[in-house]
């Protein structure tokens, strides 16, 4: 008997510290500021739409390649832990009309909120992100009429908690699931280790329909970032062996993975990451 209590003690041990570990996240980002985290990562150098070799239109453009590929269709695409920003259903809103942005905070959610009500006050102009994607879609219709598309598809700004089994509310989704999955630097910024990491990719998997796709990008080597003015986040560093390991291990079959090396003067203090993945995977 005893060698059976010390094992369950063992398994009890092992849950209170993932549960320990996950609180931990979630009160590192009770003071996440986004005007702040746009500032740092969504205006030049990071994001210098003109310059070719900046991250921005580096992602921009796996995001237009994978959504305009003709093994994406549906009706609802799904954006987990979208923050306070909007480039990442730039593409995807053109090929589903139904968008639903998620994020674990309600600063996020009301950011998001102000650009799609139109109502002023948002932390950054998206205009030029509107403006780089309809190039890449070849200039079909002007910027404006491509907010006025993304103000009309995006159907909510909900809730999510990725490290819930079940990160949504049972009612928010469709019961076959979202047709397809975008999520971008999340995963890997709100989970204490790799295994927990592993497990948000199994619990959002959840929220996909059979054979549906996910979009996945995030950051390589990274440590830390700054959610706001000395608000040090620490983040589980990942290699690309790693991520391609987790897609497999939580039931995803790799179809791509990108990678963008960071050149030195994209290093710009906000965070340690030395590069960016870019995966598109399917629900095996
Ligand atoms: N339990 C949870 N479930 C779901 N979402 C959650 C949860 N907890 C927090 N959240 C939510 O997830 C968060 C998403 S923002 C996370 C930032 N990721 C790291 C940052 C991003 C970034 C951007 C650009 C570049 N670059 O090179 O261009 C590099 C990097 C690397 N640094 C935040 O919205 C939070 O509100």
């Amino acid at each position: 008997p005893r060698g059976r209590d010390r094992e369950q003690n063992k398994c009890y041990q092992a849950a209170w510290e993932m549960e320990k570990g996950i609180a931990a996240m979630a009160a590192c980002y009770q003071t996440f500021d986004p005007a702040a985290y746009l500032q740092y990562n969504y205006t030049p150098p990071r994001a210098d739409l003109t310059r070719k070799d900046s991250i921005v239109p580096w992602k921009l453009a796996c995001l237009h390649r994978a959504f305009t590929e003709d093994d994406v269709s549906g009706e609802l695409l799904l954006d987990i832990g979208s923050g306070p920003t909007l480039y990442q259903v730039l593409s995807g809103c053109e090929v589903f009309n139904k968008v639903l942005m998620t994020d674990f905070l309600e600063v996020n959610r009301q950011e998001l909120r102000r650009w799609v009500q139109d109502a002023g006050g948002c932390s950054l102009d998206w205009t030029p992100y509107l403006q780089h994607v309809c190039k890449l879609e070849g200039r079909r219709y002007t910027w404006t009429e491509k907010a006025t598309r993304l103000r009309r598809v995006i159907v909510d700004v909900l809730p999510i908690d990725v490290h819930r089994p079940q990160p949504m509310a049972p009612d928010a989704l469709p019961a076959a699931g979202a047709d397809c999955l975008v999520s971008c630097f999340c995963l890997e910024s709100v989970s204490p280790d790799l295994a927990a990491f592993t497990r948000a990719l199994g619990h959002i998997r959840k929220l996909l329909k059979p054979d549906g796709h996910l979009m996945l990008i995030g950051a390589l080597g990274e440590s830390y970032y700054l959610g706001g003015p000395g608000l040090k986040i620490p983040v589980v560093p990942l290699n690309e062996a790693q991520v391609c390991a987790s897609l497999k291990e939580s039931g995803f079959t790799l179809i791509r993975l990108e990678v963008y090396n960071l050149p030195r003067d994209m290093r710009i203090g906000v965070d340690d990451v030395t590069g960016v993945f870019f995966a598109k995977a399917k629900k095996k």
